[in-house]
């Protein structure tokens, strides 16, 4: 986690806080010590955002408490028929290296392509998961988390089983479009023959020093999305997000991982686009402009739920998303969302064909995800605009320590 911090603190500081001001010293300072640096003859050191990076190596896996960044890919991969334990174990070895190298802003062994060239790590964070059906490939039923029992169908779901689960997770976040593209090329390429691509997505959010203080996200429904995710600084947070480190049993191997439920949700943009701004409102419980609940305040003041205007209705409505997906309504159930946007262009009717790549981590789904989306798919006003595409549940082991790789818990102890 202290990685994570610096992550952010350094990204502020670098890409956001302040941009025009930050900006200005930049161009000051830079002037200064380009000169000097030309004069020497050498090149000037990397003070843009391309130098924030992320460790690798820790209790923990990257990607999940750092800030989303501005470009994603998230993609599955299928063993290939007969490939053993041992052969899954040399391949997340290979991929571990190349994240490894990658996170922290090196060429990646055997790596002559210049793809990534020039740029610094710009945040990058590669983070592997295990799909249910990893365990019979491998001959490692024995060791398959119960917390990886198939999620219940939900009535609104519309999924593409093509684009769904698979037998290994990859999530590639970098604030560079090259840098997080390079990552995929090679994680594909050094999968050989052991494991072939079984869908693929890609996704973005603001870039960072966009906007001239550090702000949560937009999504493409124009709302500030992930205000009232639990925060690193909350007690409760690592007992929400992360396995226990004590946790026993047979996929005791688990223990500082994570859950990912990753949902591709299309937006129903054209349909919303002829709502009122005010229904929008209503219908997430929030101001559009700042983020503030309809109960009052600003983005940050705690959401009040009883709360009545003058003629007695409630200040957010029964249906109001906002209402229906927080803990104070479903027992406490949390997660946390870390999300990208999509636009895979526009589908035959001429609506985007764009949304949401949701991706929600736990220390267990059936405590975070799957109450809370059982009560969305009852009554949220919401899901209306909404269509779950595709869907995949995904083991996400912790960390590793320098000279071992992801997974390696189970595929070897
Ligand atoms: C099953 C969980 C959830 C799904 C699926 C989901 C989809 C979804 N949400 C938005 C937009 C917003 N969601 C917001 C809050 C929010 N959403 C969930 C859960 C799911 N959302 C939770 C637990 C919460 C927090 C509730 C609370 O405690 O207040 C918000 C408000 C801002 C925020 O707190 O993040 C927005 C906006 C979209 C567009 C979407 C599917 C595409
Ligand atoms: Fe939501």
């Amino acid at each position: 986690m202290p990685g994570g911090t610096t992550v952010v603190s350094r990204r502020r500081l670098l890409g956001t806080a302040g941009a025009a001001g930050a900006g200005a010293l930049v161009v000051g300072a830079g002037a200064g010590a380009a000169g000097a640096a030309a004069v020497r003859g050498r090149p000037e050191p990397l003070t843009s955002l391309g130098s924030a990076s992320a460790p690798f190596h820790g209790a923990h896996q990257a990607g999940i408490v750092q800030p989303a960044q501005a470009h994603g890919h998230l993609a599955a991969f299928d063993l290939a028929p007969g490939t053993d334990r041992r052969a899954a174990a040399a391949l997340l070895r290979r991929w571990s290296a190349i994240a490894a190298d990658m996170m922290a802003g090196r060429q990646a062994q055997d790596d002559t392509s210049g793809v990534a060239l020039d740029a610094g790590p710009s945040s990058l964070t590669v983070t592997f998961g295990f799909g249910r059906s990893f365990f019979d490939r491998t001959g490692l039923a024995d060791k398959r988390p119960a917390a990886l029992e198939p999620l219940p169908a939900f009535t609104g779901d519309a999924l593409d089983a093509r684009r769904s689960e698979g037998d290994l997770w990859v999530q590639i976040g970098a604030d560079d479009a090259l840098v997080a593209f390079h990552a995929l090329r090679l994680l594909q390429k050094k999968a050989g023959d052991t494991a072939r691509l079984r869908w693929q997505m890609n996704g973005f959010n603001r870039t960072p020093g966009a906007t001239a203080h550090p702000m949560t996200g937009r999504n493409l429904m124009g709302q500030i999305d992930g205000t009232n995710n639990p925060k690193p600084s909350d007690a409760d947070f690592a007992d929400r997000v992360f396995v226990p480190e004590d946790h026993k049993g047979a996929d005791a191997w688990m223990a500082g991982g994570s859950y990912a439920v990753v949902r591709r949700i299309r937006m129903l943009l054209d349909t919303w686009d002829h709502l009122s701004l005010e229904r929008q409102e209503k219908v997430i419980g929030r101001r559009q402009s700042d983020g503030a609940p309809l109960s009052g305040g600003t983005e940050t003041t705690p959401v009040d739920l009883d709360k009545v205007d003058r003629d007695g209705a409630l200040a957010i409505a029964g249906d109001a998303h906002i209402r229906v997906a927080s803990p104070a309504t479903n027992r406490g159930a949390a997660m946390l969302r870390r999300a990208f946007s999509y636009h895979d262009g526009f589908r035959d009717d001429g609506a985007p064909d764009a949304g949401l790549l949701f991706i929600a981590w736990q220390a267990d789904p059936m405590k975070g995800f799957v109450p809370v989306q059982r009560k969305l798919d009852r009554g949220d006003g919401l899901s209306r605009f909404l269509r779950h595409e595709a869907s995949g549940l995904y083991a996400v082991p912790g960390g590793c320590e320098k000279g071992e790789y992801v997974g390696q818990r189970l595929l070897e102890d």
